[in-house]
């Protein structure tokens, strides 16, 4: 830790520096000059107690002490101001360097490849880094300061006392050790345990909200998990509380060890000051200045000792965030500068696509291959699980192929920039995110607005039914914990997240089970919008509705991972493998029930 310091303590200021010039500058300036004071302040002391103790009349010592006494009260006056310029710059820093370092995570954790969120040490390393790395980086930034600002009040009475005598410094450093240890050790079990307690703290959280959330409140009493979760949480909480006890009681021991040693350390220095004074080698105002350097030197010694030790533990939090971005910098995947085609593609091919999730036990996709003209409507059907919405996801570049290729015409996908690639596709997810914004923003999504284009959309995925509804229009607020906020059906918010996907302009539309929550009229009407190949724009769609993708240009089958027939649907019906079968199943199902008109 101590051979990282420096660079920690560089990458802090670094930070601070990017921050505010201006408040770093001050703050490092104005603490390292009232450091420069407080020695000049002490020495001048000396000097006025030098004055008191030389040998003649007390109204000429004190006359002679007057110069150095007015040194004295002037080095605190500036101190005073100086302490306060910089306290005002350090309180100004902190918010601007935790945003700064806020910023910086969430431009990679909005950057990094979707797979990082797969693999459960990113998650912890992300939680470490947001939950205590961000806020550290500020404390990093002021214990630097301070540490500085220590050191230099400590040089002036170690100078001091080495000139008086030159064993008196080593000394005073002695007394240090002990405290330091002490005070390194507490931090570094700290430490220990926040680490070691990381996976079992986002456990915690994750049961807090799912006990406390709106989203699973129904479902916990529907299912009467109370009793679980609340067990769930103790256990978690057991662990945590044994380790935090452990942590509490050897913190202790050293504390005590530290403290015991301290007061050695101080009996040893006043015992050799003592028999210096009574061997005749120091005058007895020699002696006072050196009991007074000492204090001195021990109150620096001690507040920089916590500066440090704050350091030290700030700086292990600090060291995870850095680790975090270094981690995450390496999970954005290389920089790719090729443009798609700014109208679009004329085919879209997967060449023997073979794709793993991290951590897998297998394959999800094995030596998939799809083409999509442009302008066709593609349909992938299969039975959960089979690779459906990896291949979509694959297809919109969100993950990238382990092996095998997807090119947009000559383009691989691979050497394309991502965003620019993502804004030219449109993705409806089987688990779009409810986001908490009003109706507008939630089809808009960050997009230019144009209200035109807004009405068309949400005409087109039956979303104009669902603003109808709402004193508030688009502006009505989709999230009930804020107030005046409201929440949607399953089936209304899926027609928001379809008008979504109507609004961006991209010239590929995947739709995965687009109509799984809609009623039959909305999901006619869905699917007649995207039979009209969505006004020319080509469409991948996903649905277990077999009924729905009979007008699709071209049908793929996929079955563990891999495409086992495709054709159109006739076509798959005259081979009658698995297609057929499933398509009869449906069809049966619907002429012993309700619809044989469904089924023709
Ligand atoms: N994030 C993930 N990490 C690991 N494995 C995953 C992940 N997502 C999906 N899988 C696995 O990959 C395989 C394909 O899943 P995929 O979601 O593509 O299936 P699907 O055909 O879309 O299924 P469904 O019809 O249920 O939506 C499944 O075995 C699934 O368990």
């Amino acid at each position: 830790m101590l051979r990282r310091l420096p660079a920690l303590v560089s990458a802090a200021v670094r930070l601070a520096w990017q921050a505010s010039r201006r408040d770093t500058a001050v703050a490092l300036g104005g603490n390292l000059l009232a450091g420069v004071f407080t020695a000049f302040g002490l020495l001048a002391t000396s000097s006025v107690l030098a004055s008191l103790f030389a040998a003649g009349p007390t109204p000429g010592r004190v006359r002679d002490a007057l110069p150095s006494l007015a040194l004295v009260g002037a080095a605190a006056g500036l101190r005073g101001v100086l302490l306060s310029a910089a306290g005002w710059a350090q309180a100004r820093l902190k918010p601007q360097v935790e945003r700064q370092a806020e910023t910086r995570l969430f431009e990679l954790t909005t950057k990094v490849e979707l797979t990082a969120f797969d693999d459960h040490e990113f998650h912890n390393a992300m939680r470490r880094a947001r939950d205590n790395g961000v806020p550290d980086t500020a404390t990093v930034v002021e214990m630097t300061i301070t540490v500085l600002t220590g050191a230099v009040g400590l040089a002036a009475p170690a100078v001091a006392l080495g000139l008086l005598h030159p064993v008196l410094m080593p000394l005073l450093l002695v007394t240090a050790v002990p405290a330091g240890w002490a005070a390194l050790r507490t931090a570094r079990l700290r430490y220990a345990a926040f680490y070691r307690l990381s996976a079992a703290r986002r456990r915690k959280f994750m049961l807090s909200d799912l006990m406390a959330e709106r989203q699973p409140a129904a479902e916990v009493r529907a299912f009467t998990l109370r009793g679980f979760l609340l067990g769930e949480y103790d256990r978690v909480a057991d662990l945590e509380q044994r380790v935090q006890l452990d942590v509490a009681r050897r913190q202790a021991g050293a504390k005590a060890a530290g403290d015991l040693l301290t007061g050695v350390a101080t009996v040893a220095v006043y015992g050799a000051l003592g028999g210096l004074l009574a061997g005749g080698v120091i005058p007895l105002s020699v002696a006072g200045a050196a009991v007074l350097s000492i204090k001195a030197g021990q109150t620096s010694l001690a507040a920089m000792i916590q500066s440090l030790n704050k350091l030290y533990e700030a700086g292990l939090y600090f060291g995870d965030y850095l680790n975090f971005r270094a981690l995450a910098a390496e999970r954005t995947g290389p920089e790719r500068t090729a443009e798609p085609p700014a109208d679009g593609f004329g085919q879209l091919t997967a060449d023997r696509v073979t794709f793993t999730y991290p951590g897998a036990a297998g394959p999800a996709l094995t030596d998939v291959s799809v083409r999509v003209g442009r302008g066709e409507v593609i349909a992938l059907v299969g039975e959960n699980g089979s690779g459906k919405t990896t291949l979509a996801k694959l297809l919109a570049g969100l993950y990238r192929p382990d092996a095998g290729t997807i090119h947009w015409d000559e383009t691989d996908l691979a050497d394309l920039d991502g965003d620019a690639l993502r804004h030219r596709v449109s993705v409806i997810a089987q688990d779009h995110t409810r986001w908490p914004l009003t109706v507008r923003e939630n089809i808009v999504m960050g997009r230019p607005l144009d209200e035109d284009r807004l009405g068309t959309a949400a005409t087109a995925a039956g979303a104009d039914r669902v603003v109808a509804g709402l004193a508030e229009g688009y502006d009505a607020l989709l999230d009930r914990r804020f107030r005046g906020g409201h929440d949607l059906s399953g089936g209304q918010w899926q027609r928001i997240a379809a008008a979504r996907g109507f609004y961006r302009d991209a010239a590929l539309v995947i739709f995965d089970e687009p109509t799984s929550a809609l009623d039959a009229r909305a999901e006619h009407a869905l699917f007649e919008r995207i039979r009209r190949h969505a006004d020319g724009r080509t469409v991948v769609l996903i649905t277990h509705r077999l009924a729905s993708v009979r007008m699709a240009d071209r049908i793929y089958v996929l079955d563990h991972g891999r495409v086992a027939e495709q054709g159109t649907h006739d076509s798959l019906l005259a081979e009658g493998g698995q297609y057929a079968d499933l398509y009869r199943l449906q069809a049966s199902a619907f002429q012993n029930g309700a619809s044989p008109a469904a089924a023709s």
